[in-house]
């Protein structure tokens, strides 16, 4: 399957002749075995925030409209920008990352290399990757946070997060701005799915959903061009926050 991941900067797409593309193929039973369901998680009855959960027609995926509350998510937030352990970094020219567990370096679309970073801030590990635990989400803690901030307007590429890098599970977290989540069959690329995510609610990429379908958000093309022309005229337009909780398979 071809995998792609996000774009790269500019700068360093110029610097890069050849660009390598990974090919991995992922065995059926390694995809039957990470596919999460709806029908296996806790009962909602007994945990709220699993109120509503949907796997939206694709087998692995799961959305949870509900998972954080109005605190949770203003907690959350504090912690991400609180934390000082590392910098926004701006290797994309579009959003800003931090990664916490394991720090890549970007290259021609691609991440070229990997080395270990501070641990995530307590909430994201104790509050947040124990609960995914908790809720059947995962088997065990993810090793990675990674936190992209969006200028308004912006997306990102659709893409199959590296399967020769990351573990078979993958969590988000979106904060901030309602989204447009949209998943793309690799193999029917005509087949697409669209969820709306709310603030504070999460999505789960297991089984075909991880493995066998990309996933995007398509940029508000008029707004972030506007933003990107003078962004002194958009002083309050949101930027959107997500957190993506991912096995980093170098690193255990
Ligand atoms: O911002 C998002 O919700 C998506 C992030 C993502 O796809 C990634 O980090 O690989
Ligand atoms: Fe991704």
């Amino acid at each position: 399957m071809a995998d792609s991941n996000e774009m790269a900067p500019g700068r360093a797409r110029r610097e890069v002749k050849e660009c390598v593309r990974y090919e991995v193929d992922v065995p059926a039973e390694t995809i039957a075995a990470s596919r999460r369901t709806v029908a296996a998680l806790p009962s909602a009855v007994d945990r709220p925030r699993l109120a509503g959960v949907t796997d939206a027609g694709v087998p692995g995926f799961l959305y949870l409209p509900h998972y954080l509350s109005a605190e949770e998510q203003s907690a959350v937030l504090a912690a991400i920008e609180g934390d000082t352990s590392v910098d926004w970094s701006d290797a994309f020219e579009t959003r800003l990352q931090k990664h916490w567990g394991w720090a890549f370096v970007y290259e021609c679309g691609q991440i070229v290399g990997g080395e270990a970073a501070p641990p995530a801030p307590a909430l994201l590990l104790e509050v947040l990757a124990e609960r995914f635990v908790a809720d059947g989400l995962v088997a065990t803690p993810p090793n990675q946070v990674l936190a992209n901030k969006y200028m308004p307007g912006n997306g990102i590429g659709y893409h199959v997060d590296r399967i020769d890098l990351f573990g078979d599970v993958i969590i988000g977290v979106n904060l901030v701005v309602p989204t447009k989540f949209t998943l793309k069959s690799v193999a029917e690329p005509e087949e697409r799915v669209s969820v709306v995510m709310a603030p504070g609610s999460v999505y789960v990429l297991s089984g075909e959903a991880r493995f066998g379908w990309r996933h995007g958000i398509t940029r508000k093309a008029r707004l972030y061009k506007r933003f990107r022309r003078a962004p002194e005229l958009l002083p309050d337009e949101p930027w959107r926050v997500s957190l993506t909780f991912r096995d980093v398979l170098e690193a255990t």
